[in-house]
């Protein structure tokens, strides 16, 4: 018997979860999306083994329905699916970024033999729609569930054996204390980002070198400032009172700053930097190996035609796999530095001693 997994919104995360699970044994898995052209994309791209416009059909039968839509469509989607004739025993869960609206909507709407567990892989990515699935997406992420107390533990455990494929940890959390926490460490940064790049656009408005060198720490800081607008908009909105409060330690955390440098404070500043150091070092590594790579090279690179090719070369025919290869500066008669990323630490470590040896200055 084959048990059947519905993904509604085949997009970074549905199409993710799709390339997970399509194939594994006594699984298939079926893709809806309201748009025609949605549907043959997923089914090009392989990360579902059917696709329907309807939602009756997909839903119909399914053992795990997953909502990959944008926070703000979830719970329209759930009362559409609870008007649905179900499988008893269907589990329905979502990958939204916030969990306590939707967790409160499931709640009024419980349906008998249904049972709704959200869920929030720590996972993604500024990039959005199928084009930017990966199969590795999760590896080594948190996986975040927040099932309410009345769902049975047989369902609870039916959905985590269904998400080890992901190969991600999953963590039971609280949805309101889930939302406090990860409004502090993702929706805020999100906020940050964004509100760094449009005061660094409006100076670049009068003058043009700002964008010209901003280099790497702008760039580092500010990656997710590219992330999809309306995906960010619901995800902001659904967790407004929660990241209200955060601006308003954020803007005291900023005042402090200001009180430094207004009292040229240089021990606090020194003892800042030193406190977020320790802070910093102390988080978890994510070894994952998907759109983001945790090993990265750096080379100093001279300004001169087939360097780079040199060095892909050299590293293609000793079969060390590079999963990213990017100019972080190039400027006229200057050295320019090359960011190398590698999946594996092991061909990390394989590179650099061989573009050393070539002469290369190379520096993790
Ligand atoms: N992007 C991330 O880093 C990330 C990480 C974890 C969780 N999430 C959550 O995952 C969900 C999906 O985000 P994503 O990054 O995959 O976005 P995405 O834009 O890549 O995918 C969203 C999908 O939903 C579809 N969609 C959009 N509006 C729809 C509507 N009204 N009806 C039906 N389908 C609709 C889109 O066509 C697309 O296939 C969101 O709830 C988001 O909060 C995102
Ligand atoms: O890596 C990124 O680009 C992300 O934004 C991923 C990220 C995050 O903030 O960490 C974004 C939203 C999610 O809901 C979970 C993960």
């Amino acid at each position: 018997m084959t048990t059947k997994v519905a993904i509604f919104g085949v997009g970074l995360i549905g199409g993710s979860l799709g390339l997970c699970l399509k194939g594994k044994p006594g699984l298939t898995v079926v893709g809806h999306s309201p748009r025609p052209g949605s549907l043959n994309r997923m089914i090009e791209r392989g990360v579902v083994d059917t696709a329907t416009q309807s939602m009756e059909e997909a839903a119909s039968d399914a053992d795990f329905i997953f909502l990959c839509v944008p926070v703000g469509n979830l719970e329209e989607y759930l009362e559409k699916l609870y008007a649905l004739p179900l499988k008893p025993g269907c589990i329905i869960t979502d990958v939204g970024s916030t969990k306590a609206s939707v967790a409160a909507r499931a709640r009024m709407l419980s349906k008998p033999g249904v049972h709704f567990i959200g869920g929030h892989p720590m996972a993604g990515s500024e990039r959005s729609g199928v084009d930017a699935a990966s199969t590795l997406l999760f590896e080594n992420a948190y996986y975040v569930l927040t099932p309410s107390p009345d769902v049975p533990e047989e369902a609870y455990a039916r959905l985590e054996k269904l998400l080890a494929y992901t190969r991600a940890q999953i963590v039971r959390v609280d949805p309101v204390m889930h939302d406090q926490i990860v409004g502090a460490i993702s929706h805020l940064p999100h906020i940050i980002a964004v509100a760094l790049v449009n005061q660094v656009c409006d100076y670049n408005g009068t003058n043009g070198l700002y964008r010209m060198l901003a280099a790497g720490g702008f760039r580092d800081i500010t990656r997710i400032a590219s992330s999809d607008p309306v995906i960010w908009r619901d995800i902001l909105l659904s967790n407004r009172e929660v990241l209200l409060s955060l601006l308003k330690d954020w803007n005291a955390e900023i005042g402090g700053f200001i009180g430094l440098l207004e009292h040229g404070d240089g021990a606090g500043i020194k003892q800042a930097f030193e406190k977020a150091n320790l802070f910093r070092g102390e988080l978890p590594e994510r070894r994952k190996g998907a759109i983001t790579s945790l090993f990265d090279l750096y080379i100093d690179v001279p300004d001169h035609p087939g360097i780079i090719g040199h060095i892909a070369t050299e590293l293609g025919v000793r079969h060390i796999n590079l999963s990213n290869m990017q100019i972080i500066e190039s400027r006229e008669d200057v050295p320019g530095v090359l960011r190398l990323s590698f999946r594996q630490e092991t061909e990390m470590e394989r590179a650099k001693d061989h573009l050393n040896s070539l002469g290369y200055s190379v520096y993790v």
